[in-house]
């Protein structure tokens, strides 16, 4: 995982816009797919981040074949900032189901460098990769997704968040 600390901006989404967000990736990928009625097999989640969003759009579109696939990242060199991000699966997809990946909806919640849609295209290359939000190094490995973040915004999902109170702009002397 990568940390929010050294990003410049935070982009927070609400439940409300997440669900928003993740319908209009639904309405964007109806009638998309490979067959003669362009309908999708299967919706597959990249757990966690992709779970809810998978959700939606398998609801949206009414697809009840919804398999996940865990995928772990980490620095190969030990947790430092400058060092390779690796990727590594930890629980895949039903195998039979899945084939190469033709006519399969593979969701995430975002693409960031990449390097999680890297690793799930070379087990997959067929299937159709869609995130909710893209940043400018991962938009080459995602075919369809709703919004673009610069790559120094660390994007804070609802389930991250919880609601506190905060002091008044004009506090008590
Ligand atoms: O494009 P990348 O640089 O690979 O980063 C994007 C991935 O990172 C986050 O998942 P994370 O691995 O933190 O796990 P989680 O979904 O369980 O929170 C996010 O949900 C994406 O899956
Ligand atoms: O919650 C998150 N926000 C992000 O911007 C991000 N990038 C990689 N992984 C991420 N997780
Ligand atoms: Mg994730």
């Amino acid at each position: 995982m990568i940390t929010p600390l050294p990003h410049e901006k935070g982009f927070h989404v609400s439940w409300d816009q997440l669900h928003r967000d993740a319908r209009a990736l639904a309405w964007r990928l109806d009638k998309r797919g490979p067959g003669a009625d362009g309908a999708w097999r299967a919706v597959v989640a990249i757990t966690r981040g992709g779970m809810a969003p998978a959700m939606i759009v398998a609801r949206e579109l009414d697809i009840r074949t919804v398999d996940t696939i865990s995928v772990k990242s980490y620095h190969a060199g030990g947790g430092k900032a400058d060092t390779q991000r690796e990727a590594e699966v930890l629980k895949s997809p039903d195998d039979a189901m899945m084939g190469d990946g033709e006519g399969v909806l593979i969701v995430d919640d975002l693409v960031d460098t990449g390097k999680t849609l890297e690793l799930v295209r070379q087990l997959y290359p067929k299937a159709h990769f869609a995130t909710i939000y893209a940043k400018p190094k991962g938009e080459p490995m995602v075919d369809t997704f709703i919004t673009g973040v610069s790559q120094d915004t660390w994007i804070f999902f609802p389930w991250d968040m919880a609601l506190q109170y905060v002091e008044p702009y004009r506090g008590k002397d």
